[in-house]
């Protein structure tokens, strides 16, 4: 299967292919999280209330968040809104939770960041500290969406973690205007159920963004019948949120500081 199309970044990118299994997949896609809040996007417009909170409790007791619609595409926030002051950190429901010490604690993720080939050993060391995930995004595409060419904030540590859910997609990395003479763009495909980690050059130094329509049908190895293109994807971005802090909570990401 065609992965990385060019090595550029190569070395500040991981896949790791059936992250997710099949059964998990359909979990997680059929979970409350998933499908809550569908009647309840209009209200969102309107704030959220203290009752409305109480009623998005979920049954393992974790605040449940509802869909907003951005740039097309829909988008549930876990974690708390990042807000460059202080982002008041949210607990994330309990299969997220899992997911994210899963990732934080396998084996190729770890691998991946001690052999990042942009950083010093002191980074190499802060990148494994702060591989502490405290954000989630759920990404909601229709079969045609995709998401603008863009740089995650500076409010987040820098590296990504994106579990892509029901169809394959390609993600497009594009030289940030200050390297384009250095660099050359460069396209994944992510297949469903798979984790993609950039971090290093890949995110310092390029945009990364989707042009939609499906992973087969761009790479033109769309087989007969195959019809997953034409289904909307889930992607779970989990981040590390600098400044995140949890009331009450002893220790939290705000410990990590800045990293730059
Ligand atoms: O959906 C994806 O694979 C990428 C999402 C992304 O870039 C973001 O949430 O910032
Ligand atoms: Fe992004």
């Amino acid at each position: 299967m065609t992965t990385i199309k060019t090595t550029t970044a190569q070395k500040d990118i991981r896949l790791i292919e059936n992250f997710i299994q099949s059964e998990e997949e359909e979990r997680i896609l059929l979970s409350n999280v998933f499908t809550n809040g569908e009647e309840e996007e209009e209200s969102e417009e309107k704030g959220g209330c203290e009752e409305k909170r109480k009623k998005e409790q979920g049954k393992e007791g974790t605040l449940l968040s509802s869909w907003k619609v951005l740039s097309g595409r829909r988008v549930k926030t876990f974690g708390g809104t990042v807000n460059a002051q202080k982002t008041i950190g949210e607990r994330l429901p309990n299969f997220l939770k899992d997911l994210c010490l899963r990732i934080e604690n396998d084996e190729r993720v770890k691998e991946t960041f001690s052999l990042s080939s942009s950083s010093s050993s002191s980074l190499q060391q802060q990148q494994q500290q702060v591989l502490r995930l405290n954000h989630v995004l759920v990404n909601e595409y229709q079969p045609n969406e995709g998401i603008s060419s863009h740089q995650d904030g500076p409010l987040y540590a820098s590296f990504v973690c994106v579990v892509s859910l029901a169809r394959d997609e390609i993600v497009s990395f594009t030289p940030h205007e200050d390297f384009k003479d250095a660099l050359k763009p460069f396209d994944v495909l992510v297949p469903r159920r798979s984790l993609l980690v950039f971090y290093g050059k890949s995110y310092d130094c390029y945009l990364h963004g989707i042009r939609g329509g499906g992973g087969r049908r761009i790479l033109g190895s769309k087989r007969e019948g195959d019809d997953d293109d034409e289904k909307k994807r889930i992607s779970l971005t989990f981040r590390h949120v600098k400044n995140s802090f949890i009331p009450g909570k002893a220790l939290s990401g705000a410990l990590f500081g800045k990293r730059r």
